[in-house]
């Protein structure tokens, strides 16, 4: 279902397991930092509404989209890190240059969870425009960080 016909900070509330002592990573992208820090901000509360303690969330930053692989694989390798959310937003500009990032992080972040065998969620927009951006970032089709917490979230209940 496309994005324009769900909010997506609307989920089912089923199958939320206890993560109280569950550990995560959130590894987010410099780029369009307008938009991230809104994924970001989504995320957080997200993870701390279902019960997620604070000092159990470790932020870190990279400079683009494309380096959230290697940041992601930098926090998987550890050990007490239960699941890694990536936050990105590649924004289409005149070339092929968005094509290329958008498929190195999606299929590098896919590696990443199935090497390390947890969760490494791909909470990145690759919107068309910085205004389609911005509905998904805490606008009127929710926000794809809400969402990405509630994927690691359900995915620890797996
Ligand atoms: N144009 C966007 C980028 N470009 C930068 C790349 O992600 C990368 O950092 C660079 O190619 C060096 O490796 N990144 C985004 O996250 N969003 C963009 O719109
Ligand atoms: C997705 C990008 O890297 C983008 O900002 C690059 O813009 P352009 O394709 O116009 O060089």
């Amino acid at each position: 279902m496309a994005t324009q016909l769900k909010n997506l900070c609307e989920y089912s509330s089923g199958n939320i397991p206890d993560i109280s002592d569950k550990k995560f990573a959130v590894v987010v992208s410099e780029w369009n930092e307008d938009v991230t820090e809104a994924l970001y901000e989504g995320a957080i509360s997200t993870l701390l509404k279902h019960g997620a303690k604070k000092e159990n969330i470790f932020r870190k930053d990279v400079p683009g989209s494309f380096e959230l692989s290697l940041g992601a694989q930098w926090t998987a390798e550890i050990e007490e890190i239960d699941a890694v959310i990536c936050l990105g937003c590649v924004i289409q500009g005149e070339t092929k240059h968005f094509d290329f990032i958008c498929d190195a992080v999606a299929h590098g972040i896919t590696n990443v969870s199935l090497k390390y065998n947890k969760p490494v969620i791909f909470g990145v927009l690759t919107p068309n425009t910085q205004q389609q951006a911005l509905d998904r970032a805490g606008g009127k089709h929710g926000n794809k960080g809400d969402e990405a917490a509630i994927t690691a979230i359900k995915m620890l209940g797996f």
